[in-house]
């Protein structure tokens, strides 16, 4: 279990972590999401002892990180892929790690095995890929056998099978009752992987919800189309939330199929296509935060449905 209590950072006049208060459960993988310079960084950074807090704390399995003698066997982590020595063979750097923690050498083929590294343990880091130094970064992470995990965007860089692969690990880990923490911006991928969410928003807490509850508290809308796609337009305008173009139909909001089936009855118009659409991780997800993105590019309206649906 990770506890974090009250926990605030700064960096000069940036709070990037604000009086943050939450529980990552074992048992369940929990997404962390949050816009680009959230704080989910910063509060691993800080439940790893790699930071000092200004105030608050960060207890896993009940104590500060640095106060657990063997950290690696309490905490594994991966934030940084690339913070291996380049020129360090894979399995010297994980011999070293591993060492450094009273684990002998056995887990370390073990380890190399589990993600698939084995056949280039000799070679040196730098030589490797992104998706395989990523993979490095979860046999470090797992080399204690640890009861909590958090890996930071740990899908970046993989191939199709690597990212099928960390999905079932990270199952597998919270199956056998760890505690599973991982962040990504892949909502699509999120939504894979994660039974519960934790989502940050200029370093305070949005939302703390089981991805289910997230996905429902937000209504999906309707995809319509006529033969007359202004007409149609222009009929739904006033009594729909949001009316907007998605392809050759129109994404409309505050109404059901119902209703927007009688308006277009009513009015005459043929319709060609009528489907109600779910919400999705993406679309709770960029309604939920849009008022704490800190940076946004000029164009993409967040609440608009195409660019929440592509
Ligand atoms: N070492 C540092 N010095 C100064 N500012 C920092 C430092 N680390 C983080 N910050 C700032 O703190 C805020 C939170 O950053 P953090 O990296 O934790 O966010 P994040 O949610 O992980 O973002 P991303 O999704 O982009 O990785 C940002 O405004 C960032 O610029």
């Amino acid at each position: 279990m990770i506890e974090i209590r009250d926990l605030t950072k700064r960096y000069g006049s940036t709070t990037a972590v604000d009086h943050l208060t939450v529980t990552i459960a074992p048992g369940v993988v929990t997404g962390f999401l949050g816009p680009n310079g959230a704080g989910k960084s910063t509060t691993m950074r800080l439940v790893l002892g790699l930071d000092r807090p200004d105030s608050g704390q960060a207890l896993v399995g009940g104590r500060p990180y640095a106060r657990h003698e063997e950290p690696l066997r309490q905490v594994g982590a991966l934030l940084d892929a690339r913070a291996v020595h380049p020129g360090r063979r894979a399995v010297d750097h994980l011999r070293t790690l591993a060492a450094s923690n009273g684990i002998g050498p056995a887990r370390v083929r073990e380890v190399l095995e589990l993600v698939g590294l084995a056949d280039v343990a000799r070679s040196r880091a730098g030589t490797f890929s992104l998706g395989m130094g990523q993979r490095l970064g979860i046999a470090a992470a797992l080399l204690g056998d640890p009861p909590v995990v958090m890996l930071d965007e740990p899908v970046n860089g993989l191939d199709p099978d690597g990212i099928i692969w960390v999905r079932r690990l990270l199952r597998s880990l919270a199956d056998e009752g760890r505690t599973v923490l991982v962040s990504s911006h892949l909502m699509s991928e999120m939504a894979l992987i994660a039974d519960h969410l934790v989502i940050l928003g200029r370093g305070r807490l949005l939302a703390d919800v089981s991805l289910a509850d997230m996905i429902a508290s937000t209504s999906g809308h309707v995809r319509v189309a006529a033969t007359q796609p202004d007409a149609l337009h222009s009929l739904l305008r006033p009594h729909a939330t949001l009316v907007t173009p998605d392809g050759d139909a129109l994404a409309v909001t505050g109404m059901g199929t119902e209703q927007v089936a009688r308006l277009a009855h009513d009015a005459g118009l043929l319709l060609v296509e009528l489907t109600p659409v779910h919400a999705s991780l993406e679309e709770a997800y960029l309604r939920l935060t849009q008022h704490d993105v800190e940076y946004r590019a000029a164009v993409p309206d967040p609440t608009d449905l195409r660019s929440a649906a592509a």
